[in-house]
């Protein structure tokens, strides 16, 4: 049989390739091939060959060889009938079995779309596999079976399978996989991050085999599959990885591919790739099956991207601290992205990019309220009445306020500041300045994430490097207030605000009208700043004016 293959790579940024030409043989046939020096990522070559799937790594290039015997089509079917959309089902949504069986009646009750499904982890699953992964490092190896989350993570999935109707042997392997992983970890008295990664797989690789058994059952055809075995290839920073393009024509391949040999729905495991060095399973950050619904959206150029959650689309603020937040019909990518990135819990950071380059409508929708109009996300809107559409909270942000000594110039000055921050790899958020001061706040995210011990060290390393220049004042717990909206219309939120800020008497320490046009960031202190953001919510969103 000769199978035509398609070769793609990835190489890793700023390295140059210590060859440029690739030989490859296995099985009776050999080829070479050229590779390009300058691109980071490269899709080259069709060849003939004999064999159906070889993997190849060499020092600095990944190579994987996918089996394709057909020329590519564009997304069709057996049948002629494309894939039209995803369809991304949250934690919440998929919580128990009688929520999964609400999702699947959601799903067939939309007889024109078909979806790519992709699913969470059940519930808080992710949550508690990380405890169990905790407790595992202290349990002592004979205490692992008597770990709760354990037992609970078991019974879960179990119960599921009972009251789904299907095998328990679709997830059996795992769950005696997850056993032994836990005892590995309480051997080792250590969770690495890669090992975390692997750890909290479980919940997506279990939730995606009952759904998919479960639609099976019910006589809708459906095919489970492992997101880091078709191709989701990521960097290898394990817990907050991100993906690399060489995801797209491999994702698209497979599932496309499938389809169109048997229209089978495809079940995703959201949230989980694989590193391209290490070949292990990778994270995408908490909440990333957000973003492989999107990544999976522009793969395959499809038509619409549901994301699926419990609540009733992007809200006016986090529900948590308003309740009476309302929804917001229509966002820009922009907005979304700058609202994901300031701390909003309801869209994964970077799931807009892949939107965004696609140009693939993003729509945010409440599977427990699937009449609610949800929000639509897409390239632009009429902004000629917006004024603000939500305010999202960062709480427990590092503020520093640095003030040039005036041993430098000002060019000199603004420079050493970042060059500072880029030799020590730390993340800046918001920044203001002046010609001789400048204010900025720390990403939480990338330095709340790091060891308590390594992050203390950070923090004065930081500070004794920029007192060589600078005056500078580390200001601790304080909060982001990002408002999102029209920043044509900066005078009338700014009036607003103030008006608001004054007569609760709050102090804002800081002020930034970014470059993204669409974000006003307030620094407030953490213990104002939720009285903060329901008193503008109700100035902004519960009067008239
Ligand atoms: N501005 C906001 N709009 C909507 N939800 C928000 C907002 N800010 C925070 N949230 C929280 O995000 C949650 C939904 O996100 P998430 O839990 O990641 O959903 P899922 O697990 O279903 O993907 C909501 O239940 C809500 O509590
Ligand atoms: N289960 C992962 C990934 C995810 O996206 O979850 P959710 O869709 O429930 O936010 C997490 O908890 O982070």
């Amino acid at each position: 049989m000769t199978a035509s293959l398609q070769l793609y790579g990835v190489k890793a940024p700023g390295l140059a390739l210590s060859s440029k030409r690739l030989e490859f043989g296995s099985k009776g046939s050999s080829f070479s091939v050229t590779l390009p020096s300058s691109s980071a990522v490269f899709r080259a070559v069709e060849h003939s060959c004999r064999n159906i799937a070889l993997r190849v790594s060499c020092e600095h290039v990944r190579v994987d060889l996918l089996e394709r015997k057909e020329p590519e089509t564009c997304n069709s079917s057996a049948n002629g009938k494309e894939l039209t959309c995803v369809m991304k089902f949250g934690g919440s949504s998929v919580e128990s079995a009688e929520r999964m069986k609400e999702v699947a009646n959601l799903i067939l009750s939309f007889p024109d779309e078909r979806p790519v499904i992709v699913l969470s982890a059940m519930g808080k699953t992710t949550n508690k596999l990380l405890k169990a992964g905790e407790k595992a490092v202290t349990c002592g190896v004979t205490n692992v079976e008597s770990i709760e989350e354990l037992s609970f993570i078991k019974e879960l999935h179990l119960r599921a399978a009972h009251e789904l109707g299907v095998e328990t042997t679709v997830i059996e392997k795992h769950l005696e996989g997850l056993h032994q992983l836990l005892k590995g970890i309480s051997m080792m008295k250590e969770l690495t991050l890669r090992t975390r990664d692997y750890l909290v797989s479980f919940g997506e690789c279990m939730s995606t085999r009952l759904f998919s058994a479960y639609l099976n059952k019910i006589g809708h055809k459906a095919r489970q599959y492992d997101a880091f075995e078709i191709g989701f290839i990521t960097t290898d920073d394990f817990t907050n990885a991100d993906i690399l393009e060489a995801t797209y024509p491999a994702v698209s391949k497979t599932l496309v591919g499938d389809w169109s040999k048997e229209n089978a729905v495809p079940v995703v495991t959201g949230f989980l790739g694989k590193g391209w060095r290490s070949c292990a399973i990778t994270t995408l950050g908490r909440g990333g099956s957000d973003l492989t619904a999107t990544t999976i959206g522009k793969a395959l150029g499809l038509r619409e991207i549901q994301v699926w959650k419990d609540v009733d689309g992007v809200l006016t603020c986090d529900p948590n601290i308003y309740p009476g937040a309302q929804s917001v019909p229509y966002l820009t990518f922009d907005e979304a992205a700058e609202l994901a990135y300031f701390g909003a819990q309801v869209l994964h950071p970077l799931s807009m990019r892949p939107a965004r380059d696609g140009d693939i409508p993003v729509r945010v929708k409440n599977s427990y309220n699937p009449t609610a109009p949800g929000t639509v996300i897409t390239r632009s809107r009429d902004m000629s009445k917006a004024v603000l559409t939500s305010i999202v909270l960062k709480r427990n942000v590092t503020m520093l306020d640095i003030a040039s000594t005036r041993m430098l110039g000002q060019y000199g000055f603004l420079a050493k500041v970042f060059t500072t921050f880029e030799d020590l790899g730390i993340s800046v958020d918001v920044v203001a300045t002046s010609e001789v001061s400048i204010s900025l706040t720390l990403d939480p995210a990338k330095l709340w994430g790091r060891e308590l011990i390594q992050r203390v060290n950070e923090l004065d390393n930081l500070v004794e490097e920029l007192e060589k220049i600078a005056v500078v004042k580390l200001l601790q717990r304080r909060s982001i207030i990002s408002l999102i909206g029209n920043v044509q219309k900066s005078s009338l939120i700014l009036e607003k605000v103030f008006q608001v800020l004054r007569s609760n008497g709050v102090n804002v320490q800081m002020i930034s009208q970014g470059a993204s046009k669409v974000n006003i960031s307030l620094i407030v202190n953490d213990e104002e700043a939720e009285q903060c953001v329901r008193a503008l919510h109700s100035a902004f969103f519960e009067t008239d004016s």
